[in-house]
């Protein structure tokens, strides 16, 4: 049967890369954001055009730029080979914010005067004006990241709302019900492609629920106030705790403690509350609140003995230190422990967790031997280990903003830091759709899990805005100027959170890492894959190590065990030594390498880029290593034609011409990066029929990666001052280590192999996998 309505544009394409899909869906969004800016300039100021409620509701219909495709994609040759997650059934699901970035409102509610729906005004941020509402509809999804409601006034007027999933997800309840009543602050009646225009809510305090007896709502909408007294309310919340209503128990203890008379407002009653209403709050993960409830709830104790504030005393300290703990204030949960001991010494639940605080405090200062505490199975899980920072601190450089320094001597191989993650987000099991966020003005997008860092980096906030500090202080870019008060305002109740910057700062200071194939018997070995290869990866934001500067020739190595990144010293590092690290798998050709570092914003000017800058020979070798390129990709073929001998000698006939684009006056003791992936095929080619021509070839190898190595019987130096560490030079050191053995050098081979596992340790963070991949010695 055919249909004479013409396809949609994608299945028209009987098989689609990611990258092809990304340039489709790329071009789709340009015409989309060209004509959304030319309907907002039209509008701007314009009255609101009401609508019937019919209208209204019709336009509930999910509608926006929602793509799920149809034919399978596949894995091509395709310029994206940097994806390695099975492609099959992916489906890609994108959207737009469809705000330009905008400040939160900061206002209280006080201080802002009602206005109605009927007085909205098209593209345009309402100051000083709030509006009073409430949901006609349950929610419907908008788009992959916002959902919509309809909403009305008081005076009947409707409208379409859609609220960012940031501000539902971060609400207590997730899901707003029909009739829930609740106020926009300063809103933003905006465009939306189909020439319609919403309400929209981006910033989780923009909206400020309101329970049904709330004085503010007009008379028509409120409830009977609920008379209930403190007590009441407390055992409201007490039946909510037990059906592990969480949120409603939150609500009913805080109603509690508001209906607390001055008579009642006794250390006893008010005790009683605050304990309870910590109990609720860990359970919700909010621990800042939860810690303040528990010691507001540890009572004075009598001089008398009295078992029943003991124990009163005891479930405060127990919820105190459970708190604390989860904040990374392990001090803080040790010492409510300890006085729990003084009350009550054999108390199994707290000795545990006592111990348990007590080993992330040693592992602060001594670091942990993370591998040993976790085994493999810590991949891609979230660990219970503390971080190990004291060896570095963060500090102003000349040129580069913040950078990470060494308050101590740290030798080659050592940890420099290890960090457990403020947020991390797994990569997905089954990961068939991603996201994509790209705010109308902006030139690039968020996806797959760096939208998940980013809502999960919000929630963490607004459950706990005492950590709101830490985020604020990273690098946000060029648009967002750091801020001179770290600690977040709370208004109304709710941190005042921009969640425009939180997304500029996860852009700026994450770490994406997938596992490639290449190097998965490296154990944890990650590469940083920013950009695309994000959407398969596991994600995370580490704040301290944020600070860390790139360099090409940088001086310690990343690798990640669970939701913990470990920095390795790749040589010496001196006291007072700036740590760097690299942003991004470095390449050889220059252009592709700037290009790379330049989506942060900057050009790297180590010694390397520099000489490649400025050597004349680069744009020869840059041709050179595209025949290299060209080649490889046509090995099979080549094969196929030629003898292998005579192959392999076409590649050394290149390795020859690259060798001489590096002259020594502009590449001294640095590496040469360009020869890497020819020494190593001929290292292979060689392997079987010319043992020492291999062994050559995996030195010269070694050498293109910065070492210089100088070998006796049974001795070498090595000088690493501008050597980078990696998994081919493992390698390279291996087959040179095996050949050394085979020859009866045994004193030179094993001390070859050491150096093999510590560059190894230093690459993959860790032994595991050592000797699965090379065997034992
Ligand atoms: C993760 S932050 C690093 C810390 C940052 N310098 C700060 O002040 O907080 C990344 C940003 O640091 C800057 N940066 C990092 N390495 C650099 C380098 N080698 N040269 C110039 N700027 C660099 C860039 O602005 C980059 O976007």
């Amino acid at each position: 049967m055919t249909s004479t309505s013409s396809p949609p544009p994608y299945t028209a394409q009987p098989t689609i890369t990611v990258a092809q899909k990304l340039e489709l869906v790329q071009a789709e969004l340009e015409v989309a954001k060209l004509r959304l800016r030319k309907q907002a300039g039209e509008r701007q100021g314009k009255q609101r055009v009401a609508s019937s409620r019919r209208a209204v509701l019709q336009r509930l219909v999910p509608r926006v730029v929602k793509q799920a495709l149809s034919p399978p994609l596949e894995q091509t040759s395709s310029p994206v080979p940097e994806i390695h997650a099975p492609l099959d059934h992916r489906r890609i699901a994108w959207n737009m914010i469809l705000s330009e970035e905008h400040p939160p409102s900061g206002s209280a509610l006080a201080s802002l005067k009602k206005m109605m729906l009927r007085d909205l005004s098209m593209e345009t941020h309402h100051s000083g004006k709030m509006l009073l509402l409430r949901t006609i509809t349950a929610s419907s999804m908008h788009s992959s990241m916002q959902t919509a409601y309809a909403v009305e006034d008081e005076r009947g007027d409707i409208e379409l709302l859609t609220i960012h999933d940031f501000a539902v997800t971060t609400h207590p309840s997730k899901a707003i019900q029909n009739g829930t009543f609740f106020v926009v602050k300063e809103p933003f009646y905006r465009s939306v492609l189909d020439e319609d225009c919403v309400l929209c809510v981006d910033h989780p305090s923009d909206i400020v629920f309101l329970d049904a007896d709330s004085p503010i709502l007009p008379d028509a909408w409120r409830s009977e106030v609920i008379d209930r007294s403190s007590v009441e309310w407390k055992q409201a919340g007490n039946h909510a705790l037990q059906d592990q209503q969480f949120v409603e128990a939150e609500r009913c203890y805080s109603r509690a403690l508001s209906a607390l008379t001055a008579a009642q407002a006794d250390d006893f009653a008010r005790g009683i509350i605050h304990r309870n209403r910590a109990q609720a709050r860990l359970c919700l993960h909010r621990h800042d609140g939860a810690y303040s409830d528990a010691l507001a709830g540890v009572r004075v104790l009598p001089k008398q003995p009295d078992p029943l504030a003991e124990i009163q005393n005891v479930r405060a300290l127990y919820r105190a230190g459970r708190a604390a703990y989860e904040l990374g204030a392990f001090d803080n949960a040790l010492s409510a422990y300890k006085s729990i001991t003084a009350i009550s010494p054999f108390n199994e639940d707290c000795l545990r967790e006592l111990k348990r605080t007590q080993s992330r405090i040693v592992e602060q200062t001594t670091g942990v031997n993370i591998w040993k505490a976790t085994g493999p199975s810590a991949h891609g899980t979230k660990v219970d280990h503390a971080d190990f920072l004291r060896r570095t601190e963060a500090r102003q450089t000349a040129h580069h903003g913040r950078g990470l320094f060494a308050v101590e001597a740290i030798p080659c191989g050592d940890i420099v830091l290890s960090e457990k993650a403020l947020a991390f987000v797994p990569s997905p099991v089954d990961p068939k759709t991603f996201n994509l966020v790209i705010p109308p003005g902006a030139t690039r997008g968020t996806f797959g899990t760096q939208i998940d860092i980013w809502t999960e980096v919000i929630q963490r906030i607004v459950a706990d805005p005492s950590i709101a500090p830490k985020v604020l202080s990273l690098y946000a870019g060029p648009n967002y100027p750091p801020l001179e008060n770290l600690d977040v305002p709370i208004v109304d109740g709710s941190p005042v959170l921009d969640i425009f910057r939180i997304e500029n700062i996860i852009e700026y200071n994450s770490f994406g890492y997938g596992h490639d194939p290449e190097l998965t018997s490296f154990g944890n070995a990650a590469l940083t894959t920013p950009g695309l290869n994000n959407m398969d990866g596991s994600m995370g934001l580490w704040v301290h190590c944020s600070a860390m500067n790139h360099s090409c020739l940088f001086n310690a190595e990343h690798s990640f065990i669970g939701d913990m990144i470990i920095f390795r010293a790749t040589r010496d590092i001196a006291k007072d030594e700036e740590i760097t690290t690299l942003y991004k798998e470095i390449n050889a050709d220059y252009d592709i390498r700037d290009a790379a570092l330049r989506t942060w914003g900057f050009s790297c000017d180590c010694k390397l880029c520099e000489a490649d800058r400025t050597c004349p020979e680069t744009p020869t070798r840059k041709h050179l290593m595209e025949q290299t390129r060209d080649l490889l990709l046509q090995l099979p073929l080549i094969k196929a034609l030629v003898e292998p001998r005579t192959a392999v000698m076409m590649f050394e006939d290149l390795l020859v011409k690259i060798e001489k684009t590096y002259p020594e006056e502009y590449y001294h003791n640095l590496p040469r990066l360009g020869l890497i992936t020819l020494h190593r095929y001929c290292a292979f080619a060689y392997a079987r029929a010319e043992p020492e021509k291999s062994i050559e070839h995996a030195l010269a190898c070694i050498e293109a990666h910065g070492y210089k190595f100088t070998m006796t019987d049974d001795n070498f130096e090595i000088d690493r001052t501008n050597a980078m560490s990696a998994p081919q030079v493992v390698d390279q050191l291996m087959n040179v280590s095996r050949y050394k053995a085979m020859k009866g050098q045994t004193i030179l081979a094993g001390k070859i192999r050491e150096l093999a596992l510590q560059i190894y340790i230093i690459v993959n963070g860790e032994p595991s996998g050592f000797q699965t991949r090379y065997g034992k010695a």
